[in-house]
């Protein structure tokens, strides 16, 4: 066994043994420490910072009573893992679905340092949320529970110290909620959240910026083997913030998509998906997306998420959540031949799905660079909330195109230069975690 071998085997067994029971955080580690061995065999040094960059810097865990609109008392578990403060404030979104749990919130804390590391802005790694449910809740039920959250929150997050956002059902509607408790509380009026509304500090762009970013991304990919957008056939998973705008860019660009799902199904529209329907079905109505079929008697509704896989495209689109791409999967698509991969979920293809796409030499886009556009607009959001000024929706545009080209480029130079040619998973893990690793060097041991 190398050096490098040995030290990640040990870190990894440490990992396994301090968070028992927390199986995608393990993941997470492993794909990262895997694709660290190069950099470890090179640079001696880095081994003791893996020690460290594995071990949450503060884990919040919090209870949430609220009360339903039944005059019931329901209590939710709230959480915030601040993960790596290396090289700015903790930053990333909230999560509220009835599947959170620590270990959940921890593999996306962890993998939000190495991405917000991509994107060149100064922010560090966190994550939190909830395991509450906000489908079927009113307004009213929504707007309690997050004044009850963010009653606890606010005492550990800042403009400068831990900025949280949206992430799977956390959307303007609950920053809204979670910013005016934030306000009430604390009196300041300061960019202590991202993806606020337009009209008190939010940035144009934000709510495209994720969907968007990853398509400016593909585009990069397509564009080094000398292919484009126009007339591919996409199939994007999910039908909520991400996926509705990596949709609406990529058939801005020429592409048809032709499947999109939710938690219960997918829909096939050989047409091309309408995104007004889909819009009005998830941003408005908040229904199920098997109410499009109503809407276009043409379109196809298939019960079960994972179908969606088994259509025949160029390029797929993983945009609902982690592990929704499993070998078998993979397989599919590679068999209907698939020519690209790039993840707008956060892990949304196992381990075994990626290593068919690499062996196939399909090339593929590993979320923490392909979907960190999300988390750069909101980096842009915290500044003009700083310099009080409100750039236009081009002007925020033309930055987070320039940040996902120079993303793309730079994870495939690293892989290059790490003997890893192709494989951008190792170039995003060896990227991110360079600059991270020489910053905590430089601060001592804290
Ligand atoms: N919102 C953002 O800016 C960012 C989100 N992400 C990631 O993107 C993914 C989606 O997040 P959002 O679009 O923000 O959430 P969202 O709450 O707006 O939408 C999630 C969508 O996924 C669907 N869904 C859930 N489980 C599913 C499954 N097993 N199969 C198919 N569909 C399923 C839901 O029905 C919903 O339509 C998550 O992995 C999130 O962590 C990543 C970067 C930034
Ligand atoms: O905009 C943000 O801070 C959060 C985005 C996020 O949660 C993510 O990148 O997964």
């Amino acid at each position: 066994m190398s050096f490098s071998q040995q030290v990640i085997s040990e870190i990894m067994d440490g990992v396994t043994k301090r968070n028992p029971g927390e199986p995608t955080f393990h993941q997470a580690v492993m794909e990262v420490l895997e694709s660290l061995e190069p950099v470890i065999e090179k640079h001696p040094e880095y081994a003791d910072i893996l020690h460290r960059i594995v071990e949450p810097e503060r884990q919040i865990i919090f209870r949430v009573p609220w009360v339903d609109d039944n005059g019931r008392l329901q209590v939710n578990r709230g959480f915030r893992v601040q993960f790596n403060s290396a090289i700015g404030p903790y930053k990333g979104g909230l999560r509220f679905h009835p599947s959170v749990n620590v270990g959940i919130i921890k593999f996306l804390g962890f993998e939000q340092i190495f991405k917000n590391s991509l994107t060149g802005l100064p922010i560090g790694g966190g994550k939190g949320g909830s395991d509450f449910d906000p489908k079927g809740k009113s307004d009213a039920e929504v707007m309690r529970f997050c004044q009850s959250f963010m009653t606890e929150l606010f005492r550990h997050i800042g403009a400068d110290v831990d900025v949280p956002a949206g992430d799977i059902g956390v959307g303007g509607r609950e920053i809204g909620y979670l910013y005016g408790q934030y306000k009430r509380l604390t009196g300041v009026y300061h960019g202590v959240l991202t993806g606020k509304g337009l009209s008190y500090g939010g940035s144009l762009t934000r709510t495209e910026a994720t969907g968007y970013g990853l398509v400016y991304f593909l585009e990069e990919m397509l564009k080094e083997n000398g292919q484009d957008l126009a007339n591919k056939t996409v199939v994007v998973s999910g039908s909520g913030n991400v996926a509705i705008y990596a949709a609406e860019k990529a058939r801005q660009l020429g592409a048809r998509v032709v499947a999109m799902s939710d938690s219960n199904g997918y829909i096939f529209d050989a047409d091309g998906i309408n995104l007004a329907t889909i819009k009005q079905l998830k941003e408005i109505e908040r229904q199920r997306i098997k109410a499009y079929v109503e809407r276009h008697p043409s379109a196809e509704y298939h019960e079960g998420p994972k179908g969606i896989w088994s259509i025949k495209c160029d390029i797929a689109l993983p945009c609902a959540t982690q592990n929704e791409i499993d070998e078998e999967s993979a397989s599919q698509l590679v068999a209907n031949g698939v020519k690209f991969v790039a993840e707008g979920a956060n892990m949304p293809s196992t381990p075994e799905a990626i290593k068919v796409f690499q062996d196939n030499r399909i090339p593929f886009g590993p979320a923490k660079a392909s979907n960190a556009g999300g988390v750069a607009t909101s980096a842009l959001e915290m500044s003009q909330n700083s310099m009080r000024c409100s750039w236009t929706f081009e002007e925020v545009d033309a930055k987070l195109k320039g940040i996902m080209i120079n993303i793309y480029r730079e994870t495939s130079r690293v892989a290059r230069e790490y003997g890893c040619e192709d494989n951008l998973v190792a170039g995003a893990n060896i990227a991110g975690f360079l600059k991270v690793a020489d910053a905590m060097m430089a601060q001592g041991i804290v």
